[in-house]
């Protein structure tokens, strides 16, 4: 009998895969960086079972149409706005993501970001590999502390709870909003609710890591950051989309709030050219939150052994809901 097919958009190393190919027939995309090509996308899909895509691959309509024995899309990510859902549906497609196992490490990044933007940390990093520091001066690069700050997040869920916690050890006052109120987490994790005004108003640092959704598309905008205070830190992990980034760039650069810490953009990759990049108080990194060996790895895992599930006609581990 033949084994299920699958095929990956990314090249993984084969060393991830080995334990799979006795029961899958592996194909995938040799290129790591760039993406797999809309025509061999299309082709590669016709005669798969599995789909193992990534968060850049649009999931929609049109792909599943190309793909009459799909049973399967496993998307290496928690995020999941780039899956057209009710599409999969009427397929009879199930699709699953990565939740869980990346959170640590995404509010680790978070964490990190937050810390970076405060103490400037990119600009001092700068100046140093330019060759600029002649000597040690009282004030060069003065950031602001977080100990003893209010910091309110925007989506109290899995990555948002972690972020809670790694602030409870720095001393600061955590408020939070979200769809609904968390009263378990209050408890636990010593955080208070208030509504989406209030948070931005009160908080010294904002971060957000809610879903991409129609609901959030761009909640951060001109009116959000006008009602933030002029000291704010701003940190995006969660979708480029949740943020007017025009409205952020003017927000940077008027002193409208301080600084801002961004892993996601609107439109992914971003240039050199990118009006955040040019600006100093901004530090942008590339959608790296779950990027660590172990949390990739787990993720790359998780993937597989959902198709695997699936296409044996078990239970998807992870499906989403
Ligand atoms: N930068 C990166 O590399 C990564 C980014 N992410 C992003 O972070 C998001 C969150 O991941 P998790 O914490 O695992 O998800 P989650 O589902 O556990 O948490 C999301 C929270 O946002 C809340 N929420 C949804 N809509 C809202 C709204 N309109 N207003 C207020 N709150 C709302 C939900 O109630 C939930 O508590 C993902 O959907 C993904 O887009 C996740 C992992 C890595
Ligand atoms: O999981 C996600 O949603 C990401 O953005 C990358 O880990």
């Amino acid at each position: 009998m033949s084994k299920p097919k699958v095929y990956i958009t990314r090249k993984i190393d084969a060393t991830y895969l080995k334990a799979y190919q006795d029961q899958l027939e592996i194909r995938m995309w040799e290129k790591e960086e760039e993406a797999v090509p809309k025509e061999t996308l299309y082709q590669e899909v016709a005669d798969a079972d599995a789909l193992f895509a990534v968060l850049s691959d649009t999931i929609d309509e049109d792909l599943l149409s190309q793909a009459p024995h799909l049973k399967v899309v496993a998307n290496m990510a928690v995020g999941y706005d780039n899956i057209d859902l009710a599409a999969c549906k009427a397929h009879d497609v199930v699709a699953t993501n990565t939740p869980d196992v990346l959170s640590e490490t995404t509010a680790d990044l978070g964490f990190l970001l937050m810390m970076a933007a405060a103490r400037r940390l990119t600009e001092a990093n700068d100046w140093v590999k330019q060759d600029q520091w002649q000597s040690w001066a009282p004030f060069y690069f003065a950031g602001t502390d977080i100990q003893g700050k209010t910091l309110g997040i925007v989506g109290m869920g899995r990555i948002g709870e972690g972020i809670a916690k790694r602030a409870a050890g720095f001393d600061m006052n955590i408020q939070y909003h979200n769809r609904s109120r968390k009263k378990d987490a209050e408890e636990r994790l010593h955080a208070t609710y208030v509504d989406f005004d209030e948070l931005l108003q009160t908080s010294d640092f904002i971060v957000t890591v809610v879903p991409h959704t129609a609901e959030t598309d761009k909640m951060f905008n001109q009116t959000a950051f006008e009602k933030m205070k002029s000291s704010a830190v701003f940190v995006n992990i969660s979708r480029g989309k949740v943020v007017d980034e025009e409205a952020l760039v003017h927000a940077l650069q008027t002193g409208e709030i301080r600084s801002a810490g961004l892993d996601v953009f609107e439109e992914e990759p971003i240039g050199a050219d990118h009006p955040l990049v040019g600006l100093k108080n901004a530090v942008c990194l590339p959608h790296i939150g779950s990027a660590s060996v172990e949390t990739r790895t787990k993720m790359i895992h998780l993937c597989m052994d959902n198709i695997e599930a699936v296409v044996s006609g078990k239970e998807a581990i992870t499906p989403i809901s």
